[in-house]
Order: C-alpha cells, then structure tokens, then sequence
C-alpha cells in the first residue's frame, strides 16, 4: 500500500481555546512495502502524523491517501501499534489477538487459525492461553504485534512501539519487526526517539522540525551488505555508512 500526506496541516484547539500548530505544510509519499522511520523532537507533531495516516484525525489543512483513496476513518488495512500494549486483562492472550477480527466479524475457526499463525510468528505460540499480566512487557508488546498482523494489514503504524522496553528486549523486538518487514508486504510508518533504532529499522529516516513540525530531512538508508541479512545491529553500528547517517540524522534534530 502507498501512503501519501499531501500538504498536511494540523492546529488543534486547546479546551480553552489556545491555538496549537501542531504540523505545517508536509507533502511525503511513502511507497509500498518501505519502512519509514520519523524522529523529532518531543511535541513536534509525529503522532498527528500517525493519527492523519490511521485516519483518527481529519488535518485542518491537506490530507492522506492510502493507494490513492482519500484516507477519512480508521480501517483494518491500517494497523496501529502504541507504545502500550492495551490488552484486556481479564482475557487470554489468544482472545486479545484475536478480538480485531471479532469486530471485523470472522468466523470463530478462522480466528483461531489466524492467532495461532501470528502468536507463532511472534514466538507466543506457548502462551496463547495465558493472561496478559502473566507475560513481561516484551511479550505482551508481541502480543500487540499479532493482535495487528492478525488482520494482515497492508500499512503498520507504530508509536514508539519499543519505547518501553529494557534495551535487551528492544533489540530483540527490532529483530522480529524486521523479520516481518522483510517477509513482505507491509509499508512501515514507525516513530522512535533513538536515531540509531530509527537507522537500524528504517530503509528512509524523516527528521522534523520543532513544532509546527515539518520534515527537514528525508535520508534513504542503504547500507552496503547488510539488506536481506538478519540484524546483526552491532556490525550495523560498527560500519562507516552507519556512523555516516546517524551524525547526518542527529545534527538534523533541533532540541
Ligand atoms: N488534542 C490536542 N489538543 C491540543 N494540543 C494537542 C493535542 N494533541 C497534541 N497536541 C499538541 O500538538 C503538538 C504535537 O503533538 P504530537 O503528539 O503530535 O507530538 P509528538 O512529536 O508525537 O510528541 P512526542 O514525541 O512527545 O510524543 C504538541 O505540542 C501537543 O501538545
């Protein structure tokens, strides 16, 4: 699926009527099956983005296309993923997953058949049965993960996704999430605040502004060798291309 943002705007109005101009003027076309990374500092409009793009929030300027057709109202072909996992605690893991397709009106055997295949994706396969405050934080942001991919979306919107994690699990989670990017198929809209999380996940890092935000760099990722090639993040790290981008993308950022 191709995403656009054409021209977007975004001012909010406070409750007490304060003005807040979230997003200025952003034009960017992100093409099927790319994994965008965007970085920026705190309060620059990077989630307004995102809700533009899952269709939670019509811009007061411009608009988003999915495949051409004018994005207006959240749809299962767009999955979302917060940086907290959301589960029900009085559901199973497998019924947390599998809820997305509940609402979309699946049958109960194709429910169960799709969470399985996503809970094994995701390495949860052994704890379908378990009550989300029985995983750690790791897992159950898997579990979120297989609650998306359940609904096969052809778009994954992520809200520092990892943001939470002790830095082990995060490594980890960016290994599963590139496995997935690269079996195919889905166009990546990732947020982060770690420039090196954004370069080693992103095959195109967007750096915005402070607020009203708007993109002020737009650098591809493409280094020599690694494409393909599970994360090996410190030979990644280790190579010229990578300290190369990363001194581009942080001498970007405005604090
Ligand atoms: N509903 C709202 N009403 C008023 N102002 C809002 C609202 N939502 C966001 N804002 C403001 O708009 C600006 C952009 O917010 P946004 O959440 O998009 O930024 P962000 O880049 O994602 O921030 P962070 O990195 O801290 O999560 C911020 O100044 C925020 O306070």
């Amino acid at each position: 699926m191709t995403l656009t943002l054409d021209e977007v705007s975004h001012r909010y109005v406070t409750e007490r009527g304060e003005v807040v101009h979230a997003v200025s003027d952003t034009s960017v076309t992100i093409p099927d099956g790319q994994f965008v990374c965007v970085v920026g500092p705190s309060g620059c409009g990077k989630t307004t983005l995102l809700k533009v793009l899952a269709g939670f929030l019509q811009p007061t300027g411009g608009g988003a296309t999915m495949d051409g057709a004018p994005i207006t109202a959240p749809s299962p072909e767009r999955g979302v993923v917060f940086q907290h996992p959301n589960l029900y605690p009085w559901l199973s893991v497998r019924k947390n997953v599998e809820l997305g397709l509940k609402f979309q009106g699946v049958a109960a055997g194709e429910r169960a058949a799709r969470s399985s295949e996503q809970l094994e994706r995701v390495g949860l396969a052994r704890f379908s049965d378990a009550r989300p405050y029985e995983l750690s934080g790791g897992m159950q942001q898997r579990a979120q993960i297989a609650r998306v991919l359940t609904s096969d979306p052809g778009v994954i919107l992520m809200d520092e996704p990892f943001g939470a994690l002790d830095a082990l699990t995060r490594e980890q989670l960016q290994g599963d999430l590139l496995r997935i990017s690269r079996e195919g198929g889905k166009t990546i809209f990732f947020i982060t605040h770690s420039v090196d999380e954004a370069i080693v996940l992103g095959d195109r890092v967007l750096v915005m502004s402070p607020r009203p935000g708007r993109v002020v760099l737009d650098v591809p990722v493409d280094i020599s060798g690694t494409h393909g090639r599970a994360l090996d993040a410190e030979e990644l790290r280790a190579s010229e291309e990578f300290r190369e981008i990363r001194e581009q993308v942080a001498s970007a950022i405005v604090r």
